[in-house]
């Protein structure tokens, strides 16, 4: 059985915000996570879990510090698991873009060197993490997923091709077209190689297009429309088309004035765990 360490934990609106560390088989690497608990957690009786992932140059102690989730999920009951955004250490390969390396795992399973040996974000999401969890901690069996920018791109892309594992998805301001995007196109020529075909089933777009008819999970995505990255990088209007297209009934919602930051998600993040609670607890 793999081992977690507790490194942290503070009291927060009646629960803990804990801090964990354990060796990752899937990213060859020591790594962290955060785990809130919220007051309801008690061993007798199983909690619904929601993973957050988030985006590019964030650890898992962004969305901790700054989303200001605790208050809410203290109050529906609901577990928040907050991983990092890459494989960590001396010994993983990086780069000195922000959008590339550590900080950067797109949630996808590299293939290409110097990337392959550690940057299995996929797996360690889909399997290795969930594992973890259910082993450590009394939760229900089905979990939501949710995540912010390349952590909205992973949330989609995970919750749609693992629609067995999810009760529902959310994004905030995601990259939804990466095979179409700067951001996405610069990290899968370098993670997957140059052949595009192994880029599609990392694409929300593509999936949707593929799924058309078989997807039914739940999805929420709020996008703020003074964000600077969402007409540069395609941000989330791309989904909404296909969405259309294929007539999957996703709820998509636009907002004056807000930005890409975490304050747009402080503002949101209340509905999202509300949205969530409903499928968790059905
Ligand atoms: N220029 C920005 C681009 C990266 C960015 O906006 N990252 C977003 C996710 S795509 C973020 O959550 N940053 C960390 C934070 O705001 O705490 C930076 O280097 O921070």
């Amino acid at each position: 059985m793999s081992q977690i360490e507790k490194i942290s934990g503070v009291k927060v609106f009646g629960g803990w915000q804990n801090q964990y560390q354990h060796e990752s088989s899937s990213l060859n690497c020591s790594m962290k996570f955060s785990v809130y608990l919220p007051p309801a957690y008690e061993q007798q009786q199983p909690v619904g879990v929601l993973y957050w992932l988030s985006g590019l140059t964030c650890t898992d102690e962004n969305f901790v510090t700054k989303a200001g989730a605790q208050r809410i999920a203290s109050e529906l009951g609901i577990i928040l698991v907050i991983p990092d955004t890459s494989p960590r250490g001396d010994e993983v390969p990086n780069d000195d873009a922000y959008d590339l390396g550590q900080g950067a795992g797109f949630y996808l399973n590299a293939t290409q060197p110097p990337w392959d040996k550690h940057y299995h974000m996929y797996d360690y999401i889909v399997n290795e993490l969930p594992s973890l969890i259910k082993t450590n901690f009394n939760v229900r069996d089905k979990a939501a997923i949710a995540g912010h920018s390349m952590g909205g791109h992973g949330a989609l892309v995970i919750g749609l091709a693992n629609q067995m594992h999810y009760t529902s998805v959310s994004a905030f301001a995601p990259i939804v077209n990466p095979c179409e995007c700067d951001w996405g196109k610069k990290a899968f020529s370098h993670y997957l190689g140059d052949d595009q075909s192994a880029w599609q089933q990392y694409d929300a777009c593509h999936l949707m297009q593929q799924q058309q008819g078989i997807l039914t999970i739940p999805m929420l995505v709020d996008q703020g429309l003074a964000d600077n990255f969402y007409e540069s990088q395609k941000l989330t209007k791309p989904l909404e088309e296909m969405c259309k297209q294929v007539g999957y009934p996703a709820q998509f919602a636009y907002h004056e004035g807000y930005d890409h930051s975490y304050f747009f998600i402080s503002s949101f993040i209340e509905q999202h765990l509300r949205f969530h609670h409903r499928y968790l607890t059905a």
